[in-house]
């Protein structure tokens, strides 16, 4: 029995699950993923039931007006359901699903003359709708419901035996009403707080992953997934600083790391929007540009040149960088990487502070 009823529930989960990906694209990695399946399961069940009492009503104990009732209750659950899956309005539809449970409850009521079904739904609509439609439609929701709930309990609809209008049971009933509102407001409250904290620590996490703590700039990892994850040709550059050794030896780690920082600072600017810069560890640095012309790019080679060896850092000399460069594609990528390597190890050996860019890939 139980492991039946686990099988139908993991079924029931599977169904949600591909309904919502088929037509709302969210799957269950997706934040969203959470109010659309419980949204998706209220609307499924409640339309469930209305279609079980029409069916009921209308074939095993015929009883045309808990019929109408019920049927009107499943097409109001269809549409709602249309709402959500084809117009994807999530909140429209959590509204005309709340329209159709409350509805269908008061007509049943209604018919039956009986005050504790009243009473129940009232108490289940605050949290239902603060669930469904969040806290300020699911309060206005309630509340009017209440309102309604207050209206029909205390008007002589002749519907309440044989219960009577009783301030003190009523009094009771917005009381347990109003803490059950605030309970599930403080629980969706909470369970946003807490979802909005995860959201913000994983996108922290994701920019660390991606980030040089150092220099801000991307690092080698963002870098390579760049270049091996791309169907676009790039030229790729990678960037050596000029006997940077002295620079440290004479002057300090830390003011080797200020002209790294400073570094980055001026050859970001001077690519601007045309390409994308990383550090790729050290004092290297790699510099990736769409592979559409190459006088664009030895172009933008030259202007890095330039205004890093005209800019001034601060520590009494110029720093300068050497490039080697190459065109990339990523199915050559190892091999672009040796090419880019030997292409930097020739321009430092023409004397530096100059690029080289190697025409064909080495094997
Ligand atoms: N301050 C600082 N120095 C670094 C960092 N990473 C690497 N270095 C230094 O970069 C220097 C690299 O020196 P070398 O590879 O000998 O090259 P170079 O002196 O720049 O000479 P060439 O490359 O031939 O022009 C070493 O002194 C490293 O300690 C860093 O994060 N901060």
């Amino acid at each position: 029995m139980r492991e039946g009823l686990t099988i139908l529930v993991m079924k029931g989960a599977r169904v949600v699950e591909s309904l919502l990906e088929k037509y709302l694209g969210v799957t269950k990695s997706n934040e969203q993923y959470r109010h659309l399946s419980l949204v998706l399961i209220s609307i499924l069940t409640c339309t469930g039931v209305a279609a079980f009492f029409a069916f009921y009503n209308l074939v095993i104990d015929y009883y045309p007006p808990l019929f109408y009732v019920d049927a009107v209750g499943t097409l109001m659950g269809l549409l709602s359901l249309s709402a959500l899956l084809l117009f994807r309005r999530v909140l429209l539809a959590s509204f005309i699903l709340m329209l159709m449970v409350t509805g269908v409850c008061l007509m049943v009521i209604m018919d039956r003359n009986n005050l504790d079904y009243s009473l129940a739904w009232a108490l289940v609509t605050p949290v239902v709708s603060v669930f469904l439609m969040g806290f300020l439609y699911g309060a206005l929701y309630s509340g009017l419901y209440l309102a309604f709930v207050a209206w029909f309990a205390g008007s002589n609809l002749g519907v309440w035996q044989p219960a009577s209008w009783d301030m003190d049971s009523f009094s009771n009933l917005v009381v347990i009403y109003l803490l059950l509102f605030i309970l599930s407001c403080y629980y969706e409250f909470s369970r946003r707080a807490s979802h909005k904290l995860l959201q913000d620590s994983n996108e922290k996490l994701r920019i660390q992953a991606f980030t040089d703590a150092l220099t801000g700039l991307y690092n080698r990892r963002y870098m390579e997934d760049l270049l091996l994850n791309s169907d676009q040709d790039f030229f790729i550059a990678m960037a050596d600083i000029d006997n940077f050794k002295k620079v440290n030896d004479e002057l300090g780690h830390d003011v080797g790391d200020e002209v790294l920082i400073s570094l980055s600072k001026v050859m970001r600017s001077s690519l601007g929007s045309n390409g994308i810069v990383g550090r790729w560890g050290g004092e290297e640095f790699m510099i990736v540009v769409h592979g559409e012309s190459e006088e664009n790019f030895t172009g933008q080679l030259s202007s890095l040149l330039e205004n890093i060896s005209g800019h001034s850092f601060g520590i009494g000399r110029p720093v300068t960088i050497s490039l080697g460069a190459v065109r990339h594609s990523a199915k050559g990528h190892r091999a672009a990487l040796r090419s880019v390597d030997e292409a930097l190890y020739s321009a430092k050996m023409s004397g530096k502070n100059c690029y080289k860019l190697v025409n064909s890939i080495s094997d």
